[in-house]
């Protein structure tokens, strides 16, 4: 690539600082031109128009053939999140194309997240050993059982996908129905075909053999005490969210949404049922996002072969959140995050029985950026 031409989200972090000649690399005759759109509007057209070299998305771009298949310019994708299940990888891989995504990135600001939103409802839990259950331990259910760990409480994981250990040391139905709060964090996944899944021929489980769509659902929500919070700060279609209603009429349990089956839309009858909702910001810190541009930035400079020239570091403002202070005042953690404002913007938005999407959609645009504590 001489003159690079990106198209990217404009809800991608520190675009400009990240993405220049400088930073990537380019001599005073060889330039970077960005276009900066909104994430729902990268469609096949613009990049007939553009004819862009690099995509940068986050979630809510569906990347594919619908988007690509007419298009021969695009060499490298990137996605500044840690979900994956808007791209289609077996199709970009077949079309040579290049992706990276930001695994990890706001693995912090989540775990954080789901904490608060426990102390928050349930505040004497600061002081008692609870159980947490938590289904799915890669990096942002690890880092969870390493806070809750912290808190002296006990911890109930299932990850088919991982070796037992000291977290992942149950069965999907004893998390269910011995846990105090089960919280999900797994990637939301769908059952290949079984043609497909020849045609890997790979032997060993992948997580198409759990696939996780509806996971949460009639059978599964009966195994959960009434008592028992759920937590999902995953993705929406994890929960079946008809059965989830049908569950709480039932149960009154105490139930905490960041993301819905038909996000970007929300019904308000689901909404009034929850103990806390939220528009898909639990991943929406300063660090968190920064480091998604971050890890971005470092695999289009490997594509590139250019030496990274940019760093989050010197771009972050002072922290002085300490987590090791937060455990011993949890009184500040409130004043730190009040998550309940967060709650209260998104339910301000119901109108007509519903959140619209475009109402949603612009509740994250404009979300004032929280800071993670740091360790
Ligand atoms: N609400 C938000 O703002 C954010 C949401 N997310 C969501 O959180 C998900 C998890 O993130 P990470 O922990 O970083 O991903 P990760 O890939 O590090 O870990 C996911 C874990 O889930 C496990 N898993 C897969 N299928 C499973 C099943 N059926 N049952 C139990 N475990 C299963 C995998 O083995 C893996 O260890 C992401 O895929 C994304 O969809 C991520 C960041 C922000
Ligand atoms: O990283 C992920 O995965 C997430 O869910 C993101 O935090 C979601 O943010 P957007 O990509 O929708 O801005």
């Amino acid at each position: 690539m001489k003159n690079i031409t990106i198209v990217a989200d404009s809800n991608i972090a520190s675009l400009d600082e990240f993405f220049n000649g400088a930073t990537l690399g380019q001599t005073s005759e060889h330039s970077v031109n960005i276009v900066t759109v909104a994430g729902r509007d990268i469609n096949a057209q613009l990049l007939a128009d553009l004819q862009p070299d690099v995509l940068l998305i986050r979630s809510v771009t569906p990347v594919g053939a619908a988007l690509l298949a007419d298009n021969e310019s695009v060499q490298f994708v990137g996605s500044a999140t840690i979900g994956t299940d808007h791209v289609d990888q077996d199709y970009l891989t077949a079309r040579n194309i290049t992706f990276a995504n930001a695994a990890g990135c706001s693995k912090h600001s989540v775990a954080q997240y789901v904490l608060t939103a426990i102390l928050t409802l349930r505040p004497p839990y600061w002081q008692q050993s609870i159980t947490l259950g938590i289904i799915g331990l890669g990096n942002i259910g690890s880092t969870l059982a390493y806070y809750a760990n912290d808190l002296g409480w006990q911890v109930l994981g299932y990850d088919p996908l991982l070796p037992a250990s000291n977290i992942n040391n149950a069965s999907l139905e004893q998390v269910l129905s011995k846990s105090d709060v089960v919280s999900l964090h797994v990637p939301l996944t769908d059952k290949k075909s079984t043609d497909n899944k020849r045609a890997d021929a790979k032997g060993a489980s992948d997580s198409n053999d759990y696939p996780t769509r509806h996971l949460i659902n009639a059978k599964t929500l009966a195994m959960m005490p009434a008592q028992t919070m759920l937590i999902n700060s995953a993705r929406g279609p994890v929960i079946h969210a008809n059965d989830l209603e049908a569950d709480i009429a039932r149960t009154e349990r105490q139930v905490v949404l960041d993301v819905f089956e038909h996000e970007p839309q929300v019904s308000e009858h689901l909404l009034s049922k929850l103990a806390i909702a939220t528009p898909h910001i639990a991943g929406y810190t300063v660090e968190g996002k920064l480091r998604g541009t971050q890890i971005i930035y470092d695999a289009l400079c490997e594509t590139l072969a250019v030496t990274p020239a940019q760093s989050m570091q010197a771009l972050l403002p002072l922290n002085t959140f300490l987590w090791t202070e937060l455990k011993t005042h949890p009184e500040r953690l409130v004043t730190f995050y009040d998550i309940q404002q967060d709650d209260a913007a998104l339910r301000s938005k119901a109108v007509d029985g519903q959140v619209r999407g475009a109402d949603f959609d612009k509740l994250r645009r404009d979300y004032r950026l929280r800071r993670e504590w740091q360790r």
